[in-house]
């Protein structure tokens, strides 16, 4: 048996693990169902995702890493162990190596209890690394080069903006708006609208099958049940692509803000590279439909979608597992 470096990308809406040698090996939500009467842990990832919204008085299902920050360690904690024991790394006669890339702007002493938490599950040596940094590598970028790479990672809870150079971060932004804000736009939006209160889930679905942040590129309808706020019944309703777009503008108007400022701050001969090589979108939100067009049209730059955003922080960290000791000359916790 020999050892096998684990990636894992620790993030608000999802948990990747990267295996050399097999890939991807598993992709679950980052949510855990607890029974509140004896903080049991219920159920882990897709099974406790389905309990979202669902359960009765006494069950919770918990996103432990809600809003880019770690809302409840010990949850956290268990979450990461589950998923490692999954993996069966006690098992190995040799222990792997493990990366770990979380949200960036969880603090030290969290840093190093999830470190702590790895070794446990059976690494020899964990590390941790910028997000960030790991998705532009994910994305095939070469950051190693003496030339500007600008990459933007819009998650669940946190969107990540960055230009790299000779792989380092030169400018970048992190900031607490991403799906997890336009779900909530959306649920606000038709609660205000509509008198009608639908639940994250719906909210996300809606997301996914008819928005758009670029005006008049998309034109789809779906039908959408929830309670009726004056009457507490259940309603249906019938939403379009333009109220959602109209229902998204602020929240993506903030991303294109904070894109500008990193574009602002970056050296003017970085600024010439991004201008040839265009800026590379990670992550679930790279999936929203018309943010490349509109990111291209207020960034006056090329705006390319990574092949498989949500799985480019996850191959990233397999790359770097490869390159451990050409990029980590810091090891971060
Ligand atoms: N087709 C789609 N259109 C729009 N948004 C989508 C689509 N598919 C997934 N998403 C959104 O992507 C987000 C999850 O992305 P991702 O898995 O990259 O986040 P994460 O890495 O867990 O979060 P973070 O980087 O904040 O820790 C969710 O908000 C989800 O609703």
């Amino acid at each position: 048996m020999f050892s096998r470096d684990i990636g894992i990308d620790l993030g608000t809406a999802n948990v990747l693990i990267h295996v050399k040698g097999k890939g991807i090996v598993l992709n679950e939500p980052s949510v855990v169902a607890i029974d509140k009467n004896t903080n049991r842990v219920l159920a882990v990832g897709e099974e406790a995702r389905r309990m979202v919204g669902r359960t009765p008085g006494n069950i919770i299902a918990i996103r432990p890493l809600k809003d880019g920050v770690i809302a409840d360690f010990d949850v956290t904690e268990s979450m990461l162990k589950y998923f490692m024991n999954k993996l069966e790394v006690k098992g190995l006669l040799t222990k792997p190596r493990i990366l770990i890339c979380c949200p960036t702007n969880i603090t030290s002493v969290e840093q190093k209890a999830i470190r702590e938490a790895a070794e446990k599950s059976g690494g020899k040596k964990v590390f941790l690394e910028e997000e960030p940094k790991v998705a532009a590598i994910g994305a095939g970028m070469d950051i190693f080069q003496p030339s500007g790479n600008m990459v933007i990672d819009i998650g669940g809870g946190t969107t990540d903006i960055a230009v790299l150079s000779m792989g380092d971060i030169v400018t970048s932004a992190s900031i607490k708006m991403a799906g997890d804000k336009f779900d909530a736009e959306i649920l606000n939006y038709i609660k205000r609208k509509y008198k009608l209160l639908i639940g994250d889930r719906t909210a996300e679905d809606i997301k996914i099958k008819v928005a758009t942040v670029f005006k008049g590129s998309r034109d789809e309808t779906i039908e959408v049940r929830g309670r009726d706020m004056v009457n507490g019944l259940p309603r249906t309703i019938t939403v379009g692509s333009q109220e959602i777009e109209e229902a998204l503008h602020e929240s993506i108007y903030v991303i294109v803000q904070a894109a500008k400022t990193v574009l602002e701050q970056t050296p003017p001969e970085l600024s010439a590279d991004i201008i040839d090589r265009g800026i590379i979108l990670t992550g679930g939100g790279a999936l929203l439909h018309g943010i490349e067009q509109l990111m291209a049209e207020e960034l006056k730059v090329p705006v390319i979608i990574a092949e498989n955003p949500m799985d480019c922080v996850a191959i990233g960290t397999g790359i770097m597992l490869d390159n451990i000791d050409r990029v980590t000359r810091r090891k971060l916790v």
